[in-house]
């Protein structure tokens, strides 16, 4: 039986609608405008291209937007003094730096140097230590959009068996640390992981989000099991032409769908439900600021 292919794109629209609907009530019942800052450090193109989306999304939904890029050699301590800036800015509720920093910049130093009330991405220790301990956290938009698919496709995902592929402190630990508040039966794989074949089969749930391309075949997913594939990667594809290319996923997805019982598509899947939670923690992160209740349906 053909997978449901969980569509993100569709998904996303209608989270970005529920944001958009919670602002306009933040403004007409409290005089409030949410607002997000992006920084961006250098000219990597497709930072360049998902910084320009959020800034677009974000005034989509009626929020107010702050773009501050820098050169690829600002020194680090200039990244610092914004960072403290925008902390000190009432005006903006959310902070975002976007990834990867130049080489010379110490990421962990700078994320870590954000207010972490304000930490939209919640890569911030103080949040990765809240959503350990199942305390309220900022929650990393890319894990938070995978929660909601799935949320969505099962209800309760309560004493299911889920497989994380990939230990990245940005999608692997926060999905595994969201899957076990979900009282499912985690395990963690990575490049070590011995008969990962055998892991995977044993799974209601498959997250891929290793970052080699069409790892996953078909013949590891357990019939009917939810696959979501955070992978997002460029490969060559001579068959659109010489020099063409074509993003896939972690997993092999025309394999993977002929077994799974829903799956998501890359392009079009995970990828749209980042910026779609990213506009979720900056009302999240404006309600909490001013003391209000959270949007329902749009945290963890
Ligand atoms: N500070 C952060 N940096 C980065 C994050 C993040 O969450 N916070 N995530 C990624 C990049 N990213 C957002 O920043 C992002 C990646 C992909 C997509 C997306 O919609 N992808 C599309 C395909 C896009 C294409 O055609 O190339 C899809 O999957 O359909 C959105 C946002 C790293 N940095």
């Amino acid at each position: 039986m053909a997978a449901r292919i969980i569509d993100g794109k569709a998904f996303a629209a209608n989270v970005r609608e529920k944001v958009a609907g919670h602002v306009a009530r933040l403004k007409a019942d409290h005089d409030i405008t949410p607002g997000l800052a992006v920084v961006l450090v250098g000219e990597d193109p497709a930072s360049q291209v998902y910084v320009r989306n959020k800034g677009k999304q974000t005034v989509e939904c009626g929020m107010q937007s702050f773009e501050h890029k820098l050169p690829d050699d600002t020194p680090e301590a200039d990244l610092l003094a914004l960072v403290q800036q925008l902390n000190a800015d009432p005006a903006v509720h959310g902070i975002l730096v976007q990834l990867p920093l130049p080489s010379h910049m110490n990421s962990d130093a700078v994320i870590n140097a954000i207010d972490p009330a304000k930490d939209v991405d919640g890569f911030h220790i103080s949040n990765v230590g809240l959503l350990g301990t199942g305390q309220k956290s900022m929650v990393p938009c890319t894990p938070l959009g995978c929660l909601m698919m799935l949320r969505d496709v099962h209800g309760s995902l309560s004493g299911m068996n889920a497989v994380v592929i990939g230990r990245s402190n940005i999608v692997g630990k926060p999905m595994a640390q969201l899957l076990l508040g979900e009282s499912c039966t985690v395990t963690i794989a990575h490049s070590r992981t011995k008969d990962l074949a055998s892991v995977v089969r044993g799974a209601d749930i498959v997250v891929a989000a290793v970052g080699r391309p069409q790892m996953v075949p078909g013949d590891w997913i357990k019939p009917g099991a939810t696959v979501i594939d955070v992978g997002i990667n460029r490969i060559d594809a001579p068959e659109k032409g010489e020099g063409k290319t074509r993003l896939v996923g972690d997993v092999d997805y025309d394999s993977c769908a002929e077994v799974a019982g829903a799956i998501t598509p890359v392009p079009g899947g995970v990828g749209p439900m980042t910026i779609a939670c990213l506009l979720a923690n900056t009302v999240t992160a404006c309600c909490r600021a001013n003391g209000l209740p959270e949007p329902e349906g749009l945290t963890a």
